[in-house]
């Protein structure tokens, strides 16, 4: 693994050095070729098992843990920083730089009255939803590899250490430039937020230059970026569950997998955070709250930019988002979208609207409904779908209108197919994750590797393993995950 140290070299002032705290006894738990590809890597070996679970140094590493604070909750936590997470530095691969980070690596400057660990059952998690989230071609950081150990760790309960292996872009968050315009003030402010934005730009938006102009034409791409991640998100029933600025990825991708959760049922009011009882960041609410972690943003880079500026950038955010989710949800119910004409997609909306909302009154499963568009005979007979539906009096009406905007299809089998393109057979339920987990952790990885395999495919049928496109048990349906992790 060969490392490059620009954040290192270039940010002096935006983390602190730190070693990694050896996880005792590792074991490979978890790998994904796939993101080994990324940065050049084959085969897992006992020298970065060693590496990755910190018993030992690599050579070109620089260990340290970043500086950052962030909006959660809707409250402003001025201090936070990586608390268990310590970057090694870049990765150079085939395919761009990724930092490297062990999240679960023990305790960092910024741990306060945390111990530095993860546990085996969130470092699964995020592994497969990383895994996950990549197969759809939702923008994400990525999990090399878990490492498990033996090591105790307290949550509600004993449970055991592990690491996740994170290659990440880059960790630079919405959190990063909050710090540097609230922790400091006058010539230093500016100076901290400059830095961070030319970093930024220079390392991933090489199109724009470091000055007024440019920081306008970047924030605006954040702006959209991040749009466009949260439409995937809705498009793709996915609820983040902790959306605080401080897991908002200045790049746009998904970030921080703690108490995520895909629908089952679709429910627009779903919450998968055991910790959010009001429901601030319910999967419904998530286009809402994408929008008021830029207005964060917006104010940490005033420095740089004026407020029309800014606001003008966040006028970017709409547009983008309906866009986006428009064309997903257009290319998964099969009619082409008029994206340069706003009354045609103000109808669109409202015709993908009255779907989900069928789905939700009739309590129908998100993924599973729309993956039936890759069967039936589109505008002509709707049979098997129309008897998945109670009130088939409903079901008819929406239908009518679907049916007039799909307008006339020649090929039934290629429209089919396209469907089934854009609607994924498989996606990460939560019960499924629990199950795998519970039995990895009493020594058999079969599951968790099926998991795997199974995700990373999620378009195609894998006969052999279609149980696990079936419903939830009663047990398992909209599990609300808890925050410790
Ligand atoms: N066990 C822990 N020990 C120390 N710090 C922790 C621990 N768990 C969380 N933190 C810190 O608390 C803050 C909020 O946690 P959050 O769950 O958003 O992040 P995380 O999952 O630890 O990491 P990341 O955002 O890097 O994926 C972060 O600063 C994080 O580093
Ligand atoms: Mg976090």
């Amino acid at each position: 693994m060969k490392l490059k140290q620009d954040f290192f070299e270039q940010l002096d002032g935006f983390y602190q050095q730190v070693l990694p705290t050896p996880l005792p006894a590792p074991h490979w738990l978890l790998w994904s070729d796939d993101a080994a590809a990324l940065i050049g890597l084959q085969q897992p070996n006992d020298e970065l098992l060693q590496v990755f679970s910190g018993n030992q140094r690599h050579a070109e590493a620089q260990y340290y843990a970043q500086v950052y604070s962030g909006h959660q909750f809707g409250g402003y936590s001025p201090q936070l920083g990586d608390g268990r997470s310590i970057i090694l530095g870049e990765a150079v691969g085939p395919h761009g730089s990724w930092d490297v980070a062990l999240k679960g690596a023990g305790p960092t400057p910024f741990s306060r009255r945390g111990d530095g660990r993860a546990v085996t059952r969130s470092a699964v998690r995020e592994f497969l939803v990383s895994e996950a989230l990549a197969a759809l071609n939702i923008p994400t950081t990525r999990a090399l590899a878990v490492i498990g150990s033996e090591l105790p760790v307290w949550r509600e309960t004993l449970e055991k250490g592990a690491t996740t292996v994170r290659l990440a872009r880059s960790h630079i968050r919405f959190g990063h430039f909050e710090h540097s315009f609230y922790a400091f003030d006058g010539e230093q402010q500016t100076d901290r937020v400059k830095r961070l934005a030319d970093f930024v730009i220079t390392q991933h938006f090489p199109q724009f230059s470091c000055d007024r102009a440019g920081y306008k034409a970047w924030f605006t791409k954040v702006v959209q970026l991040t749009a466009r991640l949260i439409a995937k998100w809705q498009a793709f029933g996915f609820a983040h569950g902790v959306m605080n600025t401080d897991n908002m990825s200045i790049l746009g991708d998904s970030f921080d997998f703690g108490p995520f959760a895909f629908l089952d049922t679709f429910q627009e009011n779903f919450i998968c955070n055991h910790s959010d009882p009001d429901g601030r960041y319910a999967y419904g609410q998530q286009p809402g709250v994408g929008l008021w972690n830029l207005r964060c943003l917006a104010q940490a880079l005033t420095p740089l930019l004026s407020s029309d500026d800014l606001v003008d950038g966040l006028r970017a955010y709409q547009p983008a988002l309906v866009a986006e989710y428009v064309e997903l949800m257009a290319g998964r119910l099969g009619f082409a979208p008029q994206l340069d004409d706003s009354h045609a997609m103000d109808f669109d909306l409202q015709l993908i609207g009255g779907f989900t909302q069928l789905l939700e009154q009739q309590r129908l499963d998100y993924t599973n409904t729309l993956r039936q568009f890759g069967a039936i005979a589109a505008t002509e007979n709707a049979t098997a779908l129309r008897d998945e539906f109670v009130d088939t009096h409903a079901f008819d009406g929406w239908w009518q209108h679907y049916c007039d905007r799909v307008g006339r299809v020649d090929d039934i089998g290629s429209w089919q197919q396209a469907r089934r393109l854009a609607s994924p057979k498989y996606i990460l339920r939560n019960y499924q994750a629990q199950q795998a987990t519970e039995q990895a952790l009493a020594g058999d990885l079969s599951g968790l590797q099926t998991l795997q395999q199974l995700l990373q495919k999620p378009f195609d049928e894998q006969p052999e393993l279609a149980h696990y496109a079936a419903r939830p048990p009663q047990w398992g349906e909209g599990l609300i995950m808890s925050c410790s992790s």
